[in-house]
């Protein structure tokens, strides 16, 4: 696949893109994560990336939303499906659902819409969510306590370039292997000629270290499990709440990572624990040590009468003998107590096993000395052998972890994978309940047929600021052209936000709210909401040429237009408008126009165009009692018609109740609404 064929995609994306390891793979699947990892490239970008190769994938021009205010109620009706993520990555991947003309497009999201509504948003599944995010990338490993060593300086470069995490020196002979060997707690020799050489230290020969990274640099694979154990813990938490079917065993992978700290060492073994804690705390247990037994031997003496004959004191002073001669005359047993001590007190504090408290016994020597110090020689080797041991025993449990999990990685990906997936799925399924929604039917357009329009039953406007319970749920059909009469604030705009938004989501493939929808697969969506005031000459002119674009073309278009009429007088109004829906409808375009002249303008129009009608079934208390649903070929009354007929009833009903003089005036009243009444007929 070119990369750069993909709309959006230029020669320095297309370069990042081709790092992934399935880049065409990741942009066929739409599969934002996959994408994101790219460097350089944020979730936001890798929404955008997928849906220009969804759209290549399904020849699709796009351009679907072809006005502002279908562009907002877009992005509303999205905005309503992101509220209901939990991770930004569906946030993000919801993105690339957008409304296609494309049948290909919508069946495909269709199916994936299906399948999600089934879903069951439970509590216990969101709150898993919240842990999870797309994978990441280990940053570099860098390994310090093993080398790699070669005479050849070929061999060396490529040591460097398979296995950069570990330094790789250049050795003369074995004397070389013998001086690294002392610097590096492992050396791991890359040449054959070196087998059967013995050098003291660690020294492995390994001439297939290269062809198995694994196993020379472990940390490598338990880098990546380290980075992202958190994120992997919570997508096994998801699957676990949600029972999905995993894509590993799940207990071996927790079990995995229970063995592995943050910071890519192996966690939870109690010897690697004793070992790394004696050789931290060496020095300071040493110490302690020597306290404990000079403090010893500081409290013998004290208590001690030491009675020295003067000869002997005498002979003593000449041979320039010190405490410590007095210390082997005279103290000799307390000594070997506070040393005896000292070394009980090493061996104890640092847990050490037989082999090693032999050597700890030898950091204090049994030759008299006061205060009791350590020999730095044997503290030594005591040192070297406790960080051997440590550093064999993490080698060798950091290559067992790194084989139990290294099998696991791309299984993990995948699993993390579809833990964000079920949030995408989540979302639909909570908006799918949250609106009552249903899949709607979209019926492929048939030149040769009728038009379908399209036909909603019990719809709600997800674009109402009302709780589901207080909308009123609307049934509305058109095919062909229709003007959309009503009183005031009887619920219109609404009406045309409703069409939009079921239009817009059946597009994208996702369900609608409604009970049942029927409609034709639109080309593209022109809808113009209110303009604000009369429009100055400029502003006219250019709207009226956005009209005759559309009127020269349409027959796949759903067009809706709120009050046109505000933006010029009403008489021009009505016959632009007239003239518009003319041309619509020779088109076989599909077109609601809300208006408040609809009489006037059929008047104008040269053909039978339909007037549907929002009706006030009555006032009660003075407020509009509405029938929401638009009625079919009936021109609704207006507000001020009402309020009249109201008032020339309440009259009448006075009249018949007042005697004959009150009533001259009442009755002239009567006729004053008969007359306004009339005007409206
Ligand atoms: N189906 C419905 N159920 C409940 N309330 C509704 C419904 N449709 C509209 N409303 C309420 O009526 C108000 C006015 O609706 P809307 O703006 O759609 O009326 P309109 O007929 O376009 O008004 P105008 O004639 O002023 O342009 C809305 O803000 C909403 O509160």
């Amino acid at each position: 696949m070119d990369l750069e064929s993909i709309p959006g995609v230029g020669e320095k994306t297309a370069r990042s893109l081709s790092v992934l390891d399935d880049p065409e793979g990741a942009l066929r699947t739409g599969d934002v994560a996959a994408i994101a990892a790219a460097p350089d490239i944020s979730q936001g970008r890798a929404a955008r990336i997928a849906r220009g190769a969804i759209r290549r994938e399904h020849d699709d021009p796009g351009g679907f939303l072809a006005t502002d205010r279908a562009r907002e109620v877009y992005r509303n009706v999205l905005g309503l499906l992101q509220e209901r993520t939990v991770t930004e990555y569906a946030a993000q991947r919801l993105e690339t659902l957008y409304p296609s003309a494309r049948r290909s497009r919508i069946e495909e999201v269709q199916a994936f819409a299906s399948e999600a509504m089934e879903r069951e948003p439970d509590p216990a599944v969101l709150e898993a969510l919240c842990g999870v995010e797309p994978l990441q990338q280990p940053g570099d490993v860098r390994v310090r306590e093993r080398c790699l060593a070669t005479t050849d300086a070929e061999r060396y470069a490529e040591a460097r370039e398979a296995i950069p995490e570990l330094p790789v020196e250049v050795v003369e002979d074995a004397q070389g292997l013998a001086e690294l060997a002392r610097g590096y707690a492992t050396v791991i020799a890359l040449d054959e000629s070196f087998a059967g050489v013995t050098v003291e230290g660690d020294v492995q020969v390994e001439p297939d270290a290269l062809e198995n990274p694994a196993d020379v640099v472990p940390e490598r694979s338990l880098a990546f499990f380290a980075r992202n154990r958190d994120r992997l813990r919570a997508a096994v938490e998801v699957h676990r709440a949600a029972d999905l079917e995993p894509a590993c065993d799940l207990e071996t992978l927790t079990d995995g990572l229970s063995r592995l700290a943050e910071d890519g060492t192996v966690a939870g073994d109690d010897e690697l624990d004793r070992l790394t804690t004696a050789a931290n705390d060496l020095d300071a247990a040493t110490g302690t040590a020597e306290s404990v037994a000079n403090d010893h031997l500081r409290e013998a003496i004290r208590e001690q009468d030491v009675t020295i004959e003067g000869s002997d004191l005498l002979s003593l002073v000449e041979r320039g003998a010190g405490v410590d001669s007095l210390l082997s005359r005279e103290l000799a047993d307390e000594h070997a107590a506070a040393v005896e001590a000292a070394r009980e007190h090493l061996i104890e504090a640092l847990s050490l096993d037989p082999g090693e408290a032999e050597l700890a016994r030898r950091v204090f020597t049994d030759e008299p000395a006061f205060p009791v110090e350590r020999d730095e020689d044997a503290l030594g080797r005591l040192r070297t052998e406790l960080t051997a041991a440590k550093e064999r025993r993490a080698g060798r449990l950091k290559r067992e972890l790194a084989a139990d999990l290294a099998d696991q990685r791309t299984d993990a990906r995948e699993l993390v994978r579809d833990a964000l997936e079920l949030d995408v799925e989540l979302a639909i399924a909570r908006f799918a309940r949250d609106f009552s929604c249903t899949m709607p039917t979209v019926v492929e357009a048939d030149a040769r047929s009728e038009p379908v329009g399209f036909a909603i039953d019990g719809g709600r406007s997800p674009l109402l600021d009302e709780p589901l319970e207080a909308i009123d749920p609307v049934d509305y059909e058109v095919s062909g052209v229709a003007l959309l009469s009503g009183v005031n604030s009887g619920g219109k705009t609404s009406t045309l936000d409703l069409v939009a938004s079921v239009v817009v989501l059946a597009h994208m493939g996702l369900p609608v709210p409604a009970e049942n929808a029927r409609l034709q697969q639109f080309d593209d969506l022109h809808y113009h909401g209110k303009t604000q005031g009369t429009l100055d000459a400029g502003a006219f002119e250019a709207t009226v040429r956005e009209f005759a674009d559309l009127a020269q073309g349409g027959e796949g278009s759903l067009v809706l237009v709120d009050e046109l009429e505000s933006i010029t007088e009403p008489g021009a109004s009505a016959k632009i408008i007239a003239g518009i829906l003319e041309a619509l409808s020779e088109n076989g375009a599909t077109a609601v126009f809300v208006s408040h002249l609809a009489g006037e303008i059929r008047e104008m129009a040269g053909f039978d165009v339909t007037i549907d009608g929002i009706e006030a079934v009555g006032l009660v208390d003075g407020e509009l009692e509405v029938n929401r649903s638009p009625v079919k070929d009936h021109l609704a009354r207006s507000t001020p018609e009402l309020i009249v007929e109201k008032l020339a009833d309440e009259s009448r009903g006075t009249t018949a109740a007042s005697s004959r003089n009150e009533s001259r005036n009442e009755g002239a009243e009567v006729g004053f609404y008969d007359r306004l009444l009339e005007k409206f007929d």
